[in-house]
């Protein structure tokens, strides 16, 4: 698959960490998808129920991190990459989890995970 469908940079607060005092407060995740989709026939019909619809996605995304409040970036990432691949029927996808002022010296840190199937 050649195609895909992008959101960079989605902003999503969410309780995350695994220390005490994280479990106390709201942070800001960004977060990156790349989800292989195969474009043509939206193009084709013009019709946003061929495409994958990104808002559609970034609206899942945001309740993902109302409901799931997990320790690790980890654990945030494949859950979230299994929920998308059987909700909206995504093949393959790429998912960057960043926490930026999670490391103060850094810009940010994050996690990256690559699922499913891009041939
Ligand atoms: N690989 C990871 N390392 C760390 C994580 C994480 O989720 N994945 N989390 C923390 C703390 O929660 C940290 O963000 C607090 O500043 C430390 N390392």
């Amino acid at each position: 698959m050649t195609d895909s469908v992008l959101i960079e940079g989605l902003a999503v607060e969410t309780v995350i960490g695994v220390y005490d005092w994280e479990r106390e407060i709201l942070q800001q995740l960004r977060v990156d998808l790349e989800m292989a989709w195969d474009n043509r026939p939206a193009a084709a019909s013009d019709d946003v129920r061929q495409a994958l619809d990104y808002a559609a996605v970034s609206e899942y995304v945001q309740a993902f991190f109302e409901r799931c409040q997990p320790a690790l970036l980890e654990t945030a990432a494949e859950k979230l990459a299994a929920d998308l691949m059987v909700t909206f029927a995504i093949p393959a996808l790429r998912l960057t989890l960043w926490k930026p002022g999670a490391v103060p010296a850094a810009r940010q840190v994050g996690v990256r995970i690559q699922r499913g199937d891009w041939s």
